[in-house]
């Protein structure tokens, strides 16, 4: 297994701003979460400096590392574990030059196995493809297919599968090889935020 970013897991991602992020975030770690993402597109600068630190500590509390969605610079200014990069959201090397050779880059490969061969060879720790389901999240994303997770085995790479991913559904995209069960609304939509956690985290038992 690649050396920045081990195991297999529950990989949550926070959806947005909310009166109890930090309670929720708190309850997803609780329940088993291995990764977690800040995910808030909304533009406060001021809010997402506090909430991402204040996010880092919970997750270095329980070990987990804590990736920033989008924002370099943001990462760097929190201590994060590392960064989440989509297409538009600037190269892996200049990520990597900003936060270091320890740092997890992960990147969204969407439905390209062409796409996880170039982000591979360019450095990532871990690609992402998706979306797998009907995303309550983003309705829209590009849709992917199990066969793509078969095709990027040999890249020697974690992976990990987004999009419309629940308790009942995850099974079957471990089988088909992904490594992280990347999820939003299945976790933090549920009003039992550490119970659906839990369900997810178990899936990695018996799969
Ligand atoms: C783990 C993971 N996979 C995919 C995404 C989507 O990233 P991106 O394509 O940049 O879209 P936005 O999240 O920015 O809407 C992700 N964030 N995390
Ligand atoms: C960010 C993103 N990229 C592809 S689908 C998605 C949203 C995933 O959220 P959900 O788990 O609610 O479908």
């Amino acid at each position: 297994m690649h050396e920045r970013l081990k195991g297999r897991g529950l990989y949550v991602i926070t959806d947005g701003p909310r009166p109890n992020l930090l309670e929720v975030v708190a309850q997803a770690l609780a329940g088993g979460a291995r990764l977690l993402q800040y995910r808030d597109k909304t533009t406060d600068p001021a809010r997402r400096l506090t909430e991402a630190r204040s996010i880092r500590a919970l997750c270095a509390a329980r070990g987990v590392p804590m990736i920033v969605n989008d924002d370099v610079a943001l990462a760097l200014s929190v201590g994060a574990a590392g960064v989440h990069l989509g297409e538009d959201d600037g190269d892996v090397a200049a990520a990597r030059a900003v936060l270091g050779p320890d740092a997890i880059i992960g990147v969204s490969c969407y439905d390209s196995a062409e796409r996880a061969r170039q982000m591979a060879a360019a450095g990532a720790d871990y690609l992402a493809f998706g979306a797998f389901f009907p995303s309550p999240t983003k309705p829209h994303a590009r849709r992917a297919s199990f066969e793509l997770l078969r095709q990027t085995a040999a890249l020697g790479l974690p992976r990990v599968a987004i999009g419309g991913i629940t308790p009942d559904n995850g099974g079957s995209l471990i089988d088909a090889g992904a490594d992280y069960l990347a999820v939003i609304s299945a976790v933090f939509g549920d009003p039992d935020v550490r119970g659906a956690a839990t369900r997810f985290a178990q899936l990695f038992t018996s799969h």
